[in-house]
């Protein structure tokens, strides 16, 4: 790959302090991850595989600086995101977005699927109260549900179709990089294979990037490449 990375990682490392023993007496060093580097090219799927606990999701979820990082850099549009603070990081939060794993838990239950994909939307100012209805619908497209899902709430959805609203949620604010952390495990195989497929179609024709643990796609291109 040539050109700037979209993102370099370098050296990065998370550490949890715990406390252990029955009344949490002891203070101990969890070391999640130590010293992860890699780069991602904008239009690079990069996937993360390795066995249960040896930091897979604490990769992903420092990456977006949803935990705070012990040491290492992220860099990302020439900016070390390891180093700002909540208030900095806040308008860069709608281009760096995630899908979890479970996507009844992702959603709140008393929302409808088109508040939902509206409220990232509305809060990141991409979209006004005019345009709105027809960029949820646009969206809801894009991920192949029917522009009437969006007045249904989660439990009236399958879970192939929530884990659709969600990615319909995390696109919604143009993202460059989406983390995907299992974003299909807790569906059904023939539905996991629908997602990935949705998620390589949307790649290929939205202009943004991704990222996921086990799987980082960068968002807008066409090479894939593994890591361990
Ligand atoms: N908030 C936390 N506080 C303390 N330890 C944590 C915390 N989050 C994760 N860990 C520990 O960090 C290690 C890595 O966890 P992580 O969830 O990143 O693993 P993973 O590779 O994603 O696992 P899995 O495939 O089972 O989801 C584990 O030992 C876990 O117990």
């Amino acid at each position: 790959m040539t050109g700037d990375p979209l993102l370099r990682i370098s050296g990065l490392t998370k550490h949890f302090n715990v406390r252990l023993g029955a009344f949490g007496e002891r203070k101990a060093t969890v070391h999640a991850l130590d010293g992860l580097d890699f780069d991602i090219h904008e239009g690079e799927t990069l996937s993360l595989v390795g066995e249960s606990g040896c930091g897979k999701s604490t990769a992903g979820n420092t990456i977006l600086r949803l935990h705070s990082v012990t040491a290492g850099s992220v860099i990302y549009k020439g900016i070390d995101l390891a180093r700002l603070d909540e208030a900095a990081m806040r308008p860069l939060r709608s281009e760096l977005q995630v899908v979890f794993q479970d996507p009844y838990s992702t959603l709140n239950p008393r929302m409808t699927i088109g508040e939902e994909i509206v409220a990232p939307m509305l809060h990141h100012g991409r979209a006004t109260r005019k345009d709105v209805l027809e960029k949820v619908a646009a969206l809801l497209a894009d991920v192949g549900l029917p522009a009437r899902f969006a007045s249904r709430y989660p439990h009236e959805l399958s879970g192939g179709q929530r884990q659709r609203v969600v990615i319909a949620r995390a696109l919604a604010c143009g993202p460059r990089f989406v983390v995907c952390d299992e974003a299909i495990s807790a569906l059904d195989v023939s539905i996991q294979a629908q997602i990935i497929n949705l998620l390589q179609d949307l790649q290929e024709n939205t202009a943004s990037p991704t990222c996921s643990s086990p799987m980082i796609l960068p968002w807008c291109g066409t090479s894939r490449r593994g890591w361990r």
